[in-house]
This record gives C-alpha cells, sequence and structure tokens, in this order.
C-alpha cells in the first residue's frame, strides 16, 4: 500500500512554486509589516526573534509603555519643536522595537535566537540583546550609525561575539494587495 502511493506521487508533476518567499526574506518582511503599527511619524521600526527551529518567538515596534497613551505622549523632540521643556520629547517614553521583541517573547529563553529589525539596535538594546542569549542580528538600516549610541553597539556586539549584518533580500520587492487577499477571504469564508 504504501509503495503504491509512492509510486503515484512519483508520476505526479511536481508543480511546487517557485517564487516563493524565502524564509529569511520572509522574516524581515514581518518585521517590515511590524513596523507600521509603530505610530512614531519620524521613524518606524519593527523587529522579529526568531529561534533555531524558525519559528518567531517575538515581535515588536517602537511605541509608549502600556497605559502610557499614544494619544497623550509626545511624538516628537524637543530639537524639532524647539521647546525647552526636556520632557516633551518622545525619546524618554519610546519602547524600541528591539526591546518590545524581548519583552513579548513567549518563550523562556532566547538563547541562540537571531532578530530581524528594519533599523540597526542602539546601545540599550544591544545590552538586552547581548543578556538575553541573542545570537545573531539583521538589520536594514543603520542611518544612525554616527551617532555614539550606536557606535557604542557595535563595541558590544564585537565584544560578545554576536553577528550583525546589514541585511541582503533575496527579493527586493513584493506586494501585499489586500484586494486579491480580501478575495481570498472571501471565498473561502463559511459565511
Ligand atoms: N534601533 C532603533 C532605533 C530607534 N528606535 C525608535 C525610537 C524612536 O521611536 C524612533 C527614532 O526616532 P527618530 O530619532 O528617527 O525621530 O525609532 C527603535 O525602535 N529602534
Ligand atoms: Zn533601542
Amino acid at each position: 500500500m504504501a509503495d503504491a502511493r509512492k509510486t503515484n506521487f512519483k508520476a505526479l508533476k511536481n508543480c511546487k512554486r517557485v517564487d516563493y518567499l524565502q524564509l529569511d526574506d520572509y522574516f524581515m518582511a514581518v518585521a517590515i509589516v511590524t513596523a507600521q503599527r509603530s505610530k512614531d511619524p519620524s521613524t518606524q521600526v519593527g523587529a522579529v526573534i526568531v529561534n533555531e527551529e524558525n519559528r518567531s518567538v517575538g515581535v515588536g515596534y517602537n511605541g509608549f509603555p502600556q497605559n502610557c497613551s499614544d494619544d497623550i505622549f509626545p511624538w516628537h523632540k524637543i530639537t524639532d519643536v524647539e521647546s525647552d521643556d526636556p520632557l516633551q520629547d518622545k525619546r524618554l517614553f519610546v519602547v524600541h522595537a528591539e526591546a518590545n521583541a524581548i519583552l513579548n517573547s513567549n518563550c523562556k529563553s532566547l538563547k541562540n535566537t537571531r532578530m530581524y529589525t528594519t533599523l540597526f539596535p542602539c546601545n540599550e538594546c544591544t545590552k538586552l540583546i547581548l543578556q538575553t542569549g541573542i545570537s545573531q542580528v539583521y538589520y536594514i538600516s543603520d542611518k544612525y550609525a554616527e551617532k555614539p549610541e550606536f557606535q557604542a553597539s557595535k563595541i558590544m556586539l564585537d565584544a560578545g561575539g554576536i553577528v550583525y549584518k546589514k541585511y541582503e533580500p533575496i527579493m527586493n520587492e513584493f506586494t501585499i494587495n489586500i484586494d486579491q487577499t480580501q478575495m481570498n477571504w472571501k471565498k473561502n469564508s463559511c459565511m
């Protein structure tokens, strides 16, 4: 019986899709989509943590902590609004995407996991990366490379032997077509 099934499979033409999203592109795409949840008007960041079995175990984006309303806390930096009130600065309040991904993780240990983030991690998030045992970091943008916080990150990542690489996508572009997806949802819906 088992043999007959095998023979049937062999006889069938393998019509597997070839242009499917590769695993690393998929995880970075999840980070990119996650960033779109951020309310920060200037920089939206998304991060995903993936374990050795290629399961995502934590996602996060930059935002204010729980109970700190998006509508009340400031979304600007004091330099942008020329205010002399230091408390009018988002940087005092925002939880970074990488920190949120770590805090949101659904497993006991993050040892030997990898992080996909749309922006290179700052020094504070890098401390968490080292302390939790994340061993690889893939990023898209390093736009703040000149800032000491980000240079400090590299010093710590190097000291910790953590692999960090600018992500080179296999597929440079892919489209999320909501209309098409909705059509499928309708088609598959039992309602
Ligand atoms: N690796 C990073 C770096 C920054 N963020 C957050 C912090 C802010 O919400 C925003 C940066 O704002 P900007 O200085 O560009 O006005 O991005 C992060 O989550 N992860
Ligand atoms: Zn950070």
